[in-house]
């Protein structure tokens, strides 16, 4: 096993019992070529993160963007082709696979149809000579984690498919990996189980104390369970942070666009004036966004709204902030809430979610003129 000196430090915390002034996870300059036809193809291209230890992590981004080359290099599947990778500030880039430490679930469950939960679960500890009452213990503990106490006896065939994930997990989780990598895990899973799951497994992560890296293409998932979230895209992280600031702050186009739904307007700032901008698009109409000093008058910029934090007015209003008049183009009931598309004079269509908390009398109709409405703070420039 190949070991260097411990890395560099970060605020002790516990994960599983463990400590340790290191992240859990860490990529150093990592590349990743895949081999194709003889010519080398990039995967993953020049990595670096940092993984706290009892962090849920999420790499989220659309197919092939290279998410699951990352996780199966922190699993040792795969080496890097060049760059480093550390496990507990310990360089484990050249140490195999079974030497790590760290444990895997995947969609499919992978059970052994021919043992009961109790012996899926018990099986790696009995392997490894743990003893029989420290087995009972550890087995019984993971089993009320993951809600399955009373289900010792049953087979896989005899199990939902949520109950057979959880069988898995528990597996996983029993012998107290530094870190556990989910690649897709809900992918097989109906809508309603799918989201109970997701709350399940954050509310497991926070009880078992051990890292989890999820990888998923579902923003709502990374959305709903993670601490932080890295949205890649062709190899490379876009964004790294909390579900908030991805969220509220898309820091590019890309991740403006896959999380979520997003308006997004480009025009040149009008002027500035005590640190919002003013884009005029016409006598009644504006956007006014918060801006950074370094933005002059002058300057085209990007502005990115989410559909939510628009109000849609039939008459004319009285706002201070941004004003857009348009046309709606299409409305679409959703129960909770009624989503408009509104032609405006931006050339874009704008998309709005309005809350359904007023009369029916109040919804405006296709062909209908409407003005559209923001506070300044709502709104950002995109990659400003
Ligand atoms: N063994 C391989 N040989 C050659 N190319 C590969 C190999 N594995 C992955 N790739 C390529 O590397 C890129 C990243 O693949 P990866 O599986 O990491 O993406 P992903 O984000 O996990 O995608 P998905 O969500 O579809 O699983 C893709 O272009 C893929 O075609």
């Amino acid at each position: 096993m190949t070991t260097s000196a411990p890395h560099h430090a970060v605020p002790a915390s516990s994960a599983a019992g463990r400590r340790t002034d290191h992240p859990a996870i860490e990529f150093v300059g990592v590349c990743k070529d895949y081999l194709t036809h003889g010519e080398a193809v990039p995967a993953v291209k020049s990595l670096d993160l940092a993984i706290a230890q009892g962090e849920f992590f999420s790499l989220l981004g659309p197919s092939g963007c290279g998410k699951t080359t990352t996780m199966r290099m922190i699993a040792g599947f795969e080496a890097p082709t060049a760059g480093k990778v550390f496990l507990d500030g310990q360089d484990v880039t050249g140490v195999a696979a079974n030497k790590r430490d760290v444990n895997m679930v995947f969609q499919s469950y992978a059970l052994f149809p021919h043992l009961n939960v109790l012996q899926n679960v018990s099986f790696g500890l009995e392997r490894k000579k743990v003893g029989k009452a420290e087995i009972a213990r550890r087995v019984g503990e993971i089993l009320e984690i993951v809600s399955l106490t009373g289900m010792e006896k049953r087979y896989q065939k005899e199990m939902s498919g949520g109950q057979q994930q959880r069988v898995a997990l528990a597996r996983a989780l029993v012998n107290h990996p530094r870190a556990l990598l989910l690649d897709e895990p809900l992918g097989a899973l109906d809508l309603k189980l799918r989201q109970q799951m997701q709350i399940e497994l954050k509310r497991i992560q926070r009880e078992v104390g051990i890292t989890f890296v999820y990888v998923t293409h579902d923003q709502g998932e990374a959305l709903t369970m993670s601490d932080r979230i890295a949205v890649m895209n062709a190899g490379l992280i876009e964004q790294l942070g909390t579900p908030r600031e991805i969220y509220e702050r898309p820091a590019t186009r890309f991740v403006a666009g896959f999380i979520g739904t997003s308006n997004i307007v480009a025009a040149p700032v009008s002027r500035v004036e005590g640190g919002l901008a003013v884009l005029d698009l016409g006598p009644e109409e504006r956007i006014v966004v918060p801006v950074p000093a370094s933005v002059p008058a002058g300057r085209e910029i990007e502005v990115s709204v989410r559909p939510e934090k628009i109000d849609l007015h039939r008459t004319a209003p009285q706002a201070a902030g941004s004003v857009l008049a348009g046309t709606v183009t299409e409305v679409v009931y959703h129960g909770t809430s009624t989503n408009y598309t509104v032609s405006t004079s931006t050339g874009s269509d704008f998309v709005v979610f309005d809350q359904n908390a007023h009369d029916a009398e109040d919804v405006a109709s296709r062909g209908e003129r409407v003005f559209l409405t923001w506070a300044p703070q709502h709104s950002y420039p995109i990659g400003v």
